[in-house]
């Protein structure tokens, strides 16, 4: 078994030449037993020519098996790859591994017992499986599914292998019907007369349209392949692969299949009796969410059967409503992409206790539209083929990518076509899917083939975990008569689905679910879960948002703090600051007192200078007059005490009090006077202060004026210079002009006519008045010009 090491399709394209796109081979490997991941098992059909394409030389080696797992494809002529390879984009040749590579000569039988085998004991067993078919339209996909009357398909060999499987322990009750993606439902009696009308109903129209194609012979599929594979094929039991009839003990089994196709994004029911009527529209339908994350299609219609005739009308009922639109390849191309579905309920007791789902899937052709020459509908159906078949690529890619690097975990788009929003849960651990790729060997069709083999490449490196037991949400949820559900198991595995899923996916809110089936008591259930997460998720929001907000608050405090601190520091500085400006303005202030005072003094000084002799003798005055008062004073204190003085200065008493009253009136003058100059030396001081504000003012005003008065000496020195130069010109024209006059007198004294010129305008008159002989001259003169002029 060779290692998984194909490059995405981006990057293969780059390879060089040697290089080999391999995948995992494994034959013969029973994957059903096995947990461990496995990567998708991809199988490649090569169909033979047909005639025509023989006859149109189709065949040009393009297709080369080299083993049973390898193949190599070689580049014809006038092909894109090798106008690509040749301008050294790309290269002309690619070699491509796969599980296993079955040629042209192999045979409906052999592709079943290599392939689908394992997936059919999945089924069997109670796991779910998908098989579909992927190739360039006329590649044999269909062939390969569904396979002609004489050479049974997938599809009849799975369904004939069922009914073996089943054998005689088909529940026959009817009124156990599939019910969402995983569940089941009981059903009224009334609903299963229902159902078996309808079933009637497909068979009888099918009958007719059987018999129609017959005669047509146009059927590609009718009951006679029943009858071909009863009587050829050996079922499962008799071949051992899976578990007999007998080892499935005292269950029952009963079988609903359900065929539907997606055509343009739209979901139709291939067994809608109504469809037959070619008037009338088709209802398309919708695909929902079951609750648990799985999509189903709302409204399916499901049959009961219990034969391998009886699945056959229904292909065959099916088949013919297929949108099968003729292109320019095929004329019987299949535009939409089909899907058989069945489920395989096991009944226990009348209840069921296993649901398993196999779903064949018949994709439609991968061809692009300029190979198709496709126009207006058919455009329109080649782009949402392309779209659809461009999501599954964009989802096996996206989950590769994811997987080989465990970082990653990018989008995928499973949400964004019908197509594989209802293949999600095969690709998210709810059971195993294989891919058959077909390709035909025309020359023609290379560059699709080559495009459909890259995809390959990338589809089988995706890795599939296939649990080893049937997985819990596949085991069913009963629902009763009443609508409500029976059995249920709680335990809901979405963890392999949402590891799957983005956010983005899980909250999408247009996957809806269809609340209208589900039991009452279900969805009091789910609401009661959703309050419950509700208020969790409020909790958890407060808890989250009130320690938000301590945390806002405590860094609040620490912010407030901080400033706090830092403006206290400021308005310190700022103290400091003034303190120091106030006290140099003090100590200014002090000098400037100081000064002042020193000066004043000086001034009192230099206004009160008494010379010194004088001085001294005044002071020696003073001194005396000290003296003799302090005598006085001793004399009158002492009157009543000291009789020796008053006796013997008797005589001088009067005298005495005199001189005393003298000197107190002597010493208040002065006193008075010492008072007056205090008061004089004050008034002069104001007045000096006065007097040096007004000096100040005076000196200031005199530096401006002083500066004005420069400022006009500088005019008035420009003005004078300019008028010293007017001057001089005058002078010089006074000189001019005396010179002229000078020379006019020396020609006056020359020439008598200048003399009467000179006498004046009115001297002039008068002689021309007195002698008219000198006035006709003088008007001849005058006359003269103006007309000399004309
Ligand atoms: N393995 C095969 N052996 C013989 N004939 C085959 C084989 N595979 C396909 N064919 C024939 O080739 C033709 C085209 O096959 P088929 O219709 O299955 O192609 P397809 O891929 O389903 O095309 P489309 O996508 O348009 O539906 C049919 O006539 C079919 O019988």
């Amino acid at each position: 078994m060779s290692t998984a090491t194909d490059l995405p399709i981006e990057n293969s394209v780059q390879q060089p030449d040697d290089m080999e796109l391999t995948c995992n081979t494994a034959p013969e490997q029973d994957v059903s037993s096995v947990a461990e991941p496995q990567t998708m098992t991809v199988y490649l059909r090569v169909r033979p020519f047909s005639k025509e394409e023989l006859r149109d030389n189709e065949d040009q080696g393009c297709v080369v098996i080299e083993n049973g797992q390898m193949v190599t494809l070689n580049a014809p002529k006038g092909s894109a790859t090798l106008k690509s390879s040749e301008k050294g984009i790309g290269m002309s040749l690619h070699k491509f591994t796969f599980t296993q590579i079955f040629g042209p000569e192999a045979n409906q039988a052999e592709l079943f017992e290599s392939t689908v085998k394992s997936q059919m004991s999945d089924f069997l067993d109670g796991r779910n499986s998908l098989i579909f078919s992927y190739g360039v339209t006329n590649a044999g996909k269909t062939f390969t599914i569904q396979g002609s009357p004489k050479d049974p398909g997938i599809l009849p060999r799975v369904l004939h292998a069922t009914f073996s499987h089943m054998g005689h322990n088909q529940y026959e009750g009817m009124d156990l019907k599939p019910y969402l993606r995983n569940d089941a439902q009981y059903l009224h009696p009334d609903q299963v007369k229902q159902e078996r009308s309808v079933k009637d109903a497909i068979f009888a129209s099918a009958k007719e349209d059987g018999e129609c194609l017959r005669t047509s012979g146009g059927s590609e599929f009718s009951s006679c392949s029943a009858s071909r594979l009863s009587s050829s094929v050996p079922s499962c039991s008799q071949t051992g692969e899976t578990s007999s009839p007998a080892e499935a003990g005292s269950s029952q089994f009963a079988l609903w299949v359900a065929f539907f196709e997606i055509y343009n994004e739209c979901v139709y029911d291939l067994l809608q009796p109504s469809l037959c009527a070619k008037t009338k529209k088709r209802a398309a339908l919708r695909v929902c969410d079951d609750g648990a994350g799985n999509a189903y299609v709302k409204d399916l219609r499901w049959i009961n059967i219990h034969n391998l005739a009886e699945a056959c009308k229904l292909l065959q009922f099916g088949n013919k409503n297929r949108s099968a639109a003729a292109t320019k390849m095929n004329q019987s191309s299949s535009r939409s992409h089909s899907i058989f579905t069945m489920k395989l309920l096991k009944i226990d007791d009348g209840s069921v206790k296993q649901i398993s789902e196999l779903s064949l899937c018949d994709l439609a052709g991968s061809e692009r539209c300029n190979k198709t020459k496709t126009m207006g509908e058919r455009l329109k159906e080649a782009g949402n083929i392309n779209n659809s078949l461009l999501i599954l690529g964009k989802c096996i890619t996206a989950l590769r990518n994811n997987q080989t690097d465990g970082m990653k975990s990018s989008y995928i788009p499973f949400r964004e076509s019908k197509l594989t929003k209802l293949f999600q849960t095969f690709f998210c651990g709810k059971g195993r899917a294989s891919m058959i790729v077909n390709i035909n060997q025309c020359a023609s069709t290379y560059d699709e083939t080559l495009h459909v083999m890259k995809f390959s490449a990338v589809a089988k490196q995706v890795v599939q975990v296939i649990p080893e037991k049937p997985l819990e949400p596949l085991a069913p949820c009963l629902v009763g008569r009443d609508g409500k559900a029976l059995a249920r198991n709680a335990m809901m595995d979405n963890r392999a689905l949402e590891s799957c899923l983005s956010e983005e996916e899980l909250l999408d809110e247009e996957d809806e679910a269809d609340v209208t089936v589900m039991p009452q008591n279900e969805l009091v259930n789910i609401i009661e879960n959703l309050r419950a997460k509700l208020l969790a998720e409020r909790r958890r929001n407060l808890v989250q948002e009130m320690e938000i907000r301590k945390e806002m608050g405590d860094a609040m405090l620490q912010q407030l703090m901080e400033s706090e601190d830092l403006r206290t520091r400021q308005i310190e500085e700022l103290k400091e600051s003034y303190q120091e400006k106030l006290e140099n303005t003090f100590e200014m202030y002090k000098e400037a007192i100081k000064e002042h005072a020193y000066q004043s003094a000086m001034n009192n000084l230099e206004d009160n200078y008494v010379p010194l002799d004088e001085f001294t003798a005044e002071q020696d005055k003073v001194e005396a007059l000290r003296r003799r008062v302090s005598e006085l004073e001793i004399l009158t204190s002492g009157t009543g005490g000291v009789s020796a003085v008053d006796q013997s200065s008797q005589s001088h008493q009067s005298g005495g009090e005199d001189r005393c009253k003298w000197l107190y009136k002597e010493k208040c003058a002065l006193e008075k006077m010492c008072e007056d100059k205090q008061q004089l030396i004050l008034s002069l001081e104001k007045r000096l202060m006065e007097l040096s504000g007004t000096l100040q003012t005076v000196r200031d005003s005199f530096l401006e004026k002083s500066s004005e008065l420069e400022a006009l000496q500088i005019k008035s020195n420009a003005q004078t210079k300019s008028m010293e130069e007017l001057l001089q010109r005058d002078l010089a024209r006074d000189m001019e002009v005396s010179s002229l006059k000078a020379e006019l007198a020396k020609l006056s004294q020359k020439s008598p006519v200048q003399a009467k010129t000179k006498r004046g305008l009115l001297a002039n008159i008068r002689e021309a008045v007195t002698s008219p002989r000198k006035a006709t001259s003088a008007r001849t003169l005058r006359k003269t010009p103006r007309t000399g002029h004309h």
